[in-house]
C-alpha cells in the first residue's frame, strides 16, 4: 500500500488557483520529489500533505485514510528557521521539540547524525545556512517519524553545504524513511528522488523516476567531436550538427556508434558523451528554464 495518496488536491486563493486538481502517490521508504519553478504550487502542495493547509478540494491519504493523530505523531516537518524561539540554543531547542511527542529519537544520536556537536551551544541565528538545515532537519527527526517533509532544504547553501546536506537525507533513507522534497534544484532532484512530480502553474506536467522520465523524453544521447574530425565523420553519412567549434551527433547506440567511428579512423581522443539531464527535460517540457 502507498504511505501516502494524493487525491485530485487543489488550492485556490480567491480567484488564483495555486494548485490544480493534482494526483499522485507516495511508496514508503522512497524520496518523492515535488518539481517546479518559482510560484509553480509546490509549498502550497506539501503544507496540503502536511495538514497545515486545508486543501479547496481533493483528499489526502495516510495508509488508506484520512489522516489522523497517528499521522501527526509518524511525520516530521522541516520548518523554516525564522519560526523558532528566541534565546534558545541548539541542545535546548531539541530537547523542547522532543518534549512535544511521547516516543522521543535519543538526542545524542540526532547530534551525531546531523553533525550538531560543534554548535550545540549556539543560538540559530549564529549558525550558518549548512549548519541551521541540518539543525532543522534534526528538530524534524526528534520524534523518529517515519515520514519526513522538507521543503526547498538546500536553497541559499554553497555547494559544499548542499553536499553534506545531501548525504544527510541519503542517510534518513538508508535507515527506511520516507522523504518527501520540494526542490527546484535539478541536480539535487535527479540524485535523491526515486519519483518525481513534476508541476507547473500548479498542475503535474510529467511524473516518474529521473531515470525513466530522461529516457522516455531523450532516448538519444549526443556524442561531441572535434571540428577537425569533420571529414572522417562525413564518410559515415550521419546527420551531423555543428556547434560551437565541435560536431555532433545524436546516438541511440554508443557501443555500436563508437565502433563505427573507430572503424572509420575518427580520432576519440578529445570525445564528450552529453547525456540530458533534468534541466533539458524541464526546457522541452514547458519551453522555459525551471529558475525563470
Ligand atoms: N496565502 C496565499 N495567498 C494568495 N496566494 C498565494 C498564497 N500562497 C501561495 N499563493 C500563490 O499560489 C501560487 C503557488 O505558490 P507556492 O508558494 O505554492 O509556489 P512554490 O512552487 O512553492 O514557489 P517557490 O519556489 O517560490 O516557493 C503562487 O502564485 C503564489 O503567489
Amino acid at each position: 500500500m502507498d504511505l501516502l495518496a494524493v487525491e485530485n488536491l487543489r488550492k485556490t486563493f480567491k480567484e488564483q488557483v495555486a494548485v490544480a486538481d493534482i494526483s499522485f502517490q507516495i511508496k514508503q521508504g522512497s524520496c518523492f520529489g515535488l518539481l517546479g519553478p518559482n510560484g509553480a504550487g509546490k509549498t502550497t502542495t506539501i503544507e496540503m500533505m502536511e495538514g497545515i493547509l486545508p486543501p479547496s478540494s481533493g483528499q489526502v491519504l495516510y495508509r488508506g485514510k484520512a489522516p489522523g493523530k497517528d499521522f501527526r505523531q509518524n511525520i516530521g516537518i522541516q520548518f523554516q528557521s525564522t519560526s523558532l524561539p528566541d534565546r534558545l540554543n541548539c541542545l535546548e531547542l531539541l530537547e523542547l521539540f522532543g518534549s512535544f511527542y511521547p516516543k522521543n529519537r535519543p538526542i545524542k544520536e540526532l547530534i551525531e547524525l546531523c553533525d550538531l556537536a560543534e554548535f550545540l551551544n549556539r543560538e540559530p541565528k549564529r549558525l550558518s545556512g549548512g549548519q541551521k538545515q541540518r539543525l532543522l532537519l534534526a528538530l524534524a527527526l526528534i520524534n523518529d517519524p517515519e515520514l519526513v517533509f522538507l521543503d526547498e532544504p538546500t536553497t541559499g547553501l554553497d555547494p559544499q553545504a548542499r553536499r553534506n546536506f545531501w548525504n544527510l537525507v541519503q542517510k534518513i533513507l538508508g535507515e527506511g524513511k520516507t522523504v518527501v522534497l520540494t526542490t527546484h534544484y535539478m541536480d539535487e532532484a535527479e540524485l535523491l528522488c526515486d519519483h518525481l512530480v513534476i508541476i507547473d502553474h500548479g498542475k503535474i506536467i510529467e511524473q516518474g523516476s529521473p531515470k525513466h522520465l530522461l529516457n522516455q523524453h531523450f532516448p538519444e544521447r549526443m556524442i561531441r567531436l572535434p571540428l577537425s574530425q569533420r571529414e572522417a565523420l562525413q564518410a559515415l553519412q550521419l546527420p551531423l550538427l555543428q556547434a560551437g567549434d565541435r560536431i555532433e551527433l545524436a546516438s541511440s547506440n554508443l557501443e555500436q556508434d563508437f565502433a563505427r567511428l573507430i572503424q572509420q579512423g575518427v580520432s576519440l581522443e578529445d570525445v564528450q558523451v552529453h547525456s540530458a539531464n533534468l534541466e533539458d527535460l524541464f526546457i522541452k517540457l514547458t519551453g522555459h528554464q525551471l529558475r525563470a
